[in-house]
């Protein structure tokens, strides 16, 4: 295991909205951006050992990753749902349906606490995931994020026009912009709410974990008490590739 704790990795999260990458040496986790094309990989390259992908985005990526990858013969590992992992235990009917992102974001916060834990990921979709005191995945919910909010309102609607906002604040919406601004945050923050009662019932006091790109909007807002991790995802992934390093070497 020395050796692969001295190895550089990579790590690729490809989101609906966007791709994050980070660097690892097996014991930090490092973000270094966002990118719209692999070829932006190219300068996070150098003296990569392995490249390690988790995808629920669109599909052409991955085969413009895979050409760059074989091009410069880097390693490529694609990150899969299991049926459990150390003593996570999934309990999704078929894991081979579920987001990995959600499974590795699971796997992340599973190394910050020994208890039960709720994590909620506020990016394109907002999803949240149930964890047991015995580390059982017991399954979770998938809602809009809030970009999808104002999406599904603007394009389902006749009336309801406007942008998706920065707006930051609850009080009643006196134009269609600041009404719908409110209601879509205070619908996010609702679920939020609802994850607390509904983790309560698995266990007292289980930590909250939040996560993802629209975190930031309703951060202020927040009255329940949260543990912020952005990087739930990538953590999860050094798990997850050390795991299929010690099976591989
Ligand atoms: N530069 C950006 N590009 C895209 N989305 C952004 C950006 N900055 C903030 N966001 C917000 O973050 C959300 C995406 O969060 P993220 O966690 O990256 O989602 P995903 O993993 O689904 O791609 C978007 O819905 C958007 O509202
Ligand atoms: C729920 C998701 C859309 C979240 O994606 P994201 O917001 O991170 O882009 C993604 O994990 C996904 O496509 N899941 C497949 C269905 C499932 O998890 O059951
Ligand atoms: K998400």
């Amino acid at each position: 295991m020395s050796e692969v704790h001295s190895s550089k990795w990579l790590y690729i999260d490809v989101g609906n909205s966007r791709t994050k990458v980070a660097a690892s040496d097996g014991t930090v986790v490092r973000v270094l951006g966002c990118i719209d094309t692999p070829e932006e990989l190219t300068p996070w390259l150098e003296g990569v050992e392995a490249v390690l992908v988790a995808s629920v985005g669109h599909d052409d990526w991955l085969s413009g990753l895979q050409r760059l990858m074989g091009r410069l013969a880097i390693p490529l590992f694609h990150a899969e749902v299991q049926e459990s992992f150390g003593s996570i235990k999934n309990c999704y009917d078929n894991p081979l349906q579920m987001g990995v992102d959600r499974w590795l974001a699971v796997i992340g916060a599973a190394q910050l606490t020994d208890t039960a834990f709720v994590v909620l990921d506020f990016g394109t979709a907002i999803n949240v995931e149930f964890v047991d005191s015995q580390h059982h995945y017991l399954g979770g919910w998938i809602t809009p994020g809030i970009s999808l909010m104002y999406k599904a309102l603007f394009g389902g609607t006749s009336k309801v026009r406007g942008n998706i906002s920065e707006h930051a604040g609850l009080a009643p919406g006196t134009t269609t912009q600041k009404a719908v601004d409110a209601g879509c945050l205070a619908a996010a923050l609702g679920v939020l709410e609802q994850a607390s009662v509904q983790g309560s019932k698995m266990a007292v006091n289980p930590t909250i974990f939040v996560c993802g790109g629209d975190y930031p909007r309703i951060q202020s807002l927040v009255r329940t008490k949260v543990q912020h991790e952005p990087d739930l995802v990538f953590l999860g992934m050094q798990k997850y590739l050390e795991q299929i390093r010690g099976q591989t070497d």
